[in-house]
């Protein structure tokens, strides 16, 4: 059960959190969003949406009420998870370990089953009931279902060499109809990123979920993809908080990419792909921020780390 205090259910909910704002500055506010909303009306945006940003339930619930706000004024968000925690969470409570290589886990066919139950058994059922609770739009399904995702074995490079890490795929092909059907329905699919082996049609695999998300942008033709995670967005000089990227091109990035630390890593590598397959916008945002989301589409200064075609590189100053 969630606590009413922050679920903001009623049309009366926020006289109580803008109290300190006047009538003009609430109507200010608003004005802002005009020209975003002219120019990202109908826009598809896929949210990635991950594991160590879904960590307390007002959290979950300012995420899902951002998912109906977006479709009720008229974008097509579409969110596919991921669930790393949570996964480590149940493998650890049934006695199964688990490392990760690369910024990869390694799936034994045992862990597989854990990995598929947690992502498409748990974590969307519960991301698709808050959804729904704010607005009857989500639909969840998994790369698995109308042959959304094919993958093949995944061989990441660990200092210089090729380790075999299981049951972990790359996704080589989308076929989106399905999910396009249910936008076109007026849905919001939610997607969990376990996918076929198409070497092995009784096989499933563990995706990563930036890669899944970042193939399914590109399949839908996105106008933007936008990753949430556990921090403000991508450093230059990380763990250095003053150089926080505003605005990156991806060739630029192309050329950070061999430095970075796991973690970071799938989420540059699914921005570069998105970019360079003709999503016009990928962006790292902090999940951890209620509605960051929301600052990130509807404000002039943006959140977070922008990744743009092309070169070069500003920072953000006055972050908090
Ligand atoms: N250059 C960088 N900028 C920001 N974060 C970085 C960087 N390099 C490594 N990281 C790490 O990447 C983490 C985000 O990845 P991860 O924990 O896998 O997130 P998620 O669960 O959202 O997919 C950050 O918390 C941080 O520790
Ligand atoms: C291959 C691989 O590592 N798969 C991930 C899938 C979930 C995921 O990506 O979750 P986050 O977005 O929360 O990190 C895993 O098993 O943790």
């Amino acid at each position: 059960m969630h606590s009413s205090s922050y679920i903001p259910k009623g049309p009366g909910y926020h006289l109580d959190v803008h109290k300190d704002l006047t009538a003009s500055q609430k109507a200010e506010v608003l004005l802002e969003m005009q020209p975003w909303l002219a120019e990202f009306k109908d826009s598809l945006i896929v949210v990635k949406y991950g594991g160590n940003a879904m960590i307390n339930d007002e959290l979950r619930a300012a995420f899902a009420q951002d998912m109906v706000f977006l479709r009720q004024l008229g974008l097509r968000p579409v969110v596919v998870h991921g669930g790393g925690p949570q996964i480590s969470e149940m493998l650890n409570t049934l006695g199964i370990k688990s490392e990760f290589r690369g910024g990869l886990r390694v799936t034994t066919a045992e862990a597989m089953d854990v990995v598929r139950m947690v992502l498409t058994g748990k974590v969307s059922r519960e991301l698709v009931g808050l959804i729904n609770s704010y607005g009857p739009y989500a639909v969840g399904m998994s790369g698995e279902d109308g042959g959304l995702f094919g993958a093949v074995k995944r061989r990441p490079l660990v200092d210089g060499e090729r380790v075999d890490v299981g049951f972990v795929g790359d996704v080589v092909s989308v076929d989106a109809r399905s999910v396009e059907d249910l936008i076109a329905a007026g849905r919001i699919p939610v997607v969990s990123s376990v996918a076929p082996d198409e070497d092995d049609a009784t096989q499933v695999l563990n995706v990563n979920a930036d890669t899944a998300a970042a193939a399914l942008a590109v399949a839908l033709g996105a106008r933007k993809l936008i990753i949430l995670t556990d921090v403000e967005g991508m450093y230059a000089n990380w763990p250095d908080r003053n150089s926080l990227i505003g605005e990156i091109g991806a060739e630029t990035l192309r050329g950070m990419q061999s430095k970075l630390e796991a973690g970071m890593r799938p989420k540059v590598e699914a921005c570069i792909r998105a970019i360079d397959d003709g999503v016009s916008q990928a962006h790292i945002i902090d999940g951890r921020k209620k509605h960051s989301i929301l600052n990130e589409i509807f404000t002039s200064e943006g959140i977070g780390t922008m990744v743009v075609p092309g070169e070069g590189m500003t920072m953000r100053r006055n972050h908090e």
